[in-house]
């Protein structure tokens, strides 16, 4: 699958002019939008590197997908280039970190957010550096409450499971027939009501968590991190299929580029068929950012 015309132009807008130099009256003129900049990456692991299958722990990159992700990581290791312009990498996730990590093996130097924001680390050349994810003894109990609810509200209802985070849980409905499933749904939103907590909608999936967090909140906190490293303005691609990547999508800017994996309603500006579309823009991307 290639990109549509109008993202793969919006990835090079993104990357900024081609560095030219000769001859040197051809230089373009910098475009004082993407000058300078700093540009972060950050994209959603499931339903948009890996395709989505049944079991979550079966899920992988495709082949595209993890050259891409594996090139522009590169790119990100590099020295700054004359040209000033730095460049991150962040997978921004709703599985958990240590799962993100195990399951995207991504290279060194990749900033990590799972949990939806809840947790957050890098990876290093000896694993993941990891911020701690401190709950208080409230949100331990509530917790506690949340996983006992949540198993009631899958058990006897056919294909229902339910997945414990470190600061979440996730109903997955997935392998259910339609009248469990939403039986099952029904249940969690009720436990997630009861308890003063937020349902999240997902692909198939139920996520409440004890830690309020978006992939808004998180992706903010990511630019403000890479502004406040690089003394430079911060433009943002971000990339994902879920529901709850539109958090992500409200708080792009101008000059920011949003991409939506797949069909369905989207606050973003641009849309690919699926992850090896979103892999070949990310070549055309660091085709622009390589030169
Ligand atoms: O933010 P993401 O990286 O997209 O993670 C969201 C959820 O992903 C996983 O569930 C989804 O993928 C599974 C494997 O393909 C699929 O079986 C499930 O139906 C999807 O919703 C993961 O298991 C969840 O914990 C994440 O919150």
């Amino acid at each position: 699958m290639t990109p549509t015309d109008d993202a793969a132009v919006a990835a090079l807008r993104f990357a900024g002019p081609p560095d030219r130099v000769d001859p040197p009256d051809r230089v373009d003129p910098p475009d004082p939008a993407t000058a300078r900049c700093a540009r972060l990456v950050a994209l959603d692991f499931d339903g948009t590197l890996a395709p989505l299958v049944d079991v979550p722990s079966a899920a992988t990159m495709t082949p595209a997908a993890r050259a891409a992700v594996d090139r522009l990581a590169a790119l990100a290791a590099r020295p700054v280039p004359p040209s000033g312009d730095v460049l991150r990498l962040a997978l921004v996730s709703g599985r958990n970190l240590t799962d993100l990590a195990a399951r995207s093996a991504a290279p060194a130097g990749t900033w990590l957010v799972g949990s939806h924001g809840a947790e957050t680390g890098r990876v290093t050349s000896h694993g993941v550096d990891a911020a701690d994810l401190h709950l208080s003894p409230e949100q331990d109990a509530t917790l506690a409450a949340l996983r006992a609810g949540m198993a009631d509200a899958a058990a006897g209802r056919r294909g229902a499971w339910v997945q414990d985070k470190p600061s979440a849980a996730v109903l997955h409905t997935r392998l259910s027939p339609a009248p469990d499933a939403e039986a099952a749904v029904a249940a969690a939103d009720a436990v997630a009501s009861r308890l003063g907590l937020h349902a999240m909608h997902g692909k198939d999936v139920v996520e409440v968590a004890v830690v309020p967090t978006s992939k808004g909140i998180a992706v903010e906190r990511l630019r403000e991190e890479t502004e406040e490293d690089t003394g430079l303005r911060t433009l943002l691609l971000y990339a994902g299929d879920d529901t709850t990547d539109e958090a992500a999508f409200a708080v792009l800017r101008p000059g920011d580029l949003g991409v939506k994996v797949g069909p369905g309603p989207t606050l973003a500006a641009h849309r690919v068929a699926d992850a090896d579309a979103l892999a070949a823009l990310l070549r055309t991307l660091a085709d622009r950012l390589e030169h």
